[in-house]
């Protein structure tokens, strides 16, 4: 059961879906804990990505959608999920190692996309609301790049081995998905990858020197990380749905 029918705010031509959204769920959920991948956790009775994908698929803006998986994962979804895969129209790609790995080889499949702009979206966060969506979309549509963020509500410290010192929390945001971006901006900044580590999209289009907006999103955007996360999602999609009825 996805987010009940909130309205979400077309931010363009109703005609022309302008962004393309790659999902990384090739992970292997190691914190989860889980023998198989968390994505295939059941919330509300269905499984994490599948709640991703609807999310996505709801959108007005969205027009591609690329979804990144392991090779040992493919064949269970396409042989228990394949039905879900053609009607939220979701084409699988390999996934790689690390996930910057996974969203190079989705871009790849994209490369003749026709949006304007693509979106990457974690397949382990289920919950995102459509007005974040539009939010983060209409804000990467004026500036080329955006990411959804929320700030950093408690203390934060540094450990140096021998001390440690506390971090000055006012400037501080934790950086969440979809992560947006022009297209050609994000191909450039994934060609330029050298290899250094980089935990999320944003920090390869900074490191090209282009600024990236911070737009502010719901607390209730949580990535499923631990197994503790899904009790919590839970309780999120409860209140989801209560709000949107
Ligand atoms: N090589 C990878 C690693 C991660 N991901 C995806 O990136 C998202 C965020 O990653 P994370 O929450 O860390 O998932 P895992 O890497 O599976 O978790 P862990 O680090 O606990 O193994 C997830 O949807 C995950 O499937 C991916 O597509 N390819
Ligand atoms: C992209 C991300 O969700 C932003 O917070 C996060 O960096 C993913 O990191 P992970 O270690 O792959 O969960």
């Amino acid at each position: 059961m996805s987010e009940a029918q909130a309205p979400s705010m077309n931010v363009g031509s109703p005609d022309a879906p302008s962004v393309a959204v790659i999902i990384p769920a090739a992970g292997s959920g190691q914190r989860f804990g889980a023998t198989t991948n968390k994505l295939f956790a059941l919330l509300d009775g269905q499984p994490l990505w599948l709640h991703s994908v609807r999310r996505l698929r709801q959108n007005p803006m969205v027009g591609s959608i690329v979804m990144a998986v392991s090779d040992q994962d493919r064949v269970h979804f396409e042989n228990d999920h394949a039905a879900d895969l053609r009607t939220y129209e979701v084409q699988l790609v390999r996934g790689g190692t690390e996930r910057s790995d996974s969203v190079q080889s989705a871009l790849g499949y994209l490369a003749d996309a026709k949006e304007r702009l693509v979106a990457v979206h974690d397949a382990a966060r289920p919950l995102i609301r459509q007005r974040d969506l539009d939010a983060v979309f209409t804000a990467a549509n004026q500036t080329g790049a955006a990411i959804l963020t929320v700030p950093v509500s408690g203390t934060v410290r540094r450990d140096l081995g021998e001390r440690t010192e506390t971090v000055d929390r006012r400037h501080l945001h934790i950086a969440l998905t979809p992560q947006v971006f022009e297209a050609g901006l994000l191909r450039s900044a994934y060609a330029k990858h050298n290899g250094r580590p980089a935990t999320d999209d944003a920090e390869l289009v900074e490191r090209c020197g282009h600024p990236v907006t911070l737009v502010c999103g719901g607390t209730d955007n949580l990535k499923i990380t631990y197994p503790e996360d899904l009790i919590v999602a839970e309780a999120i999609l409860r209140s989801q749905l209560a709000q949107d009825a």
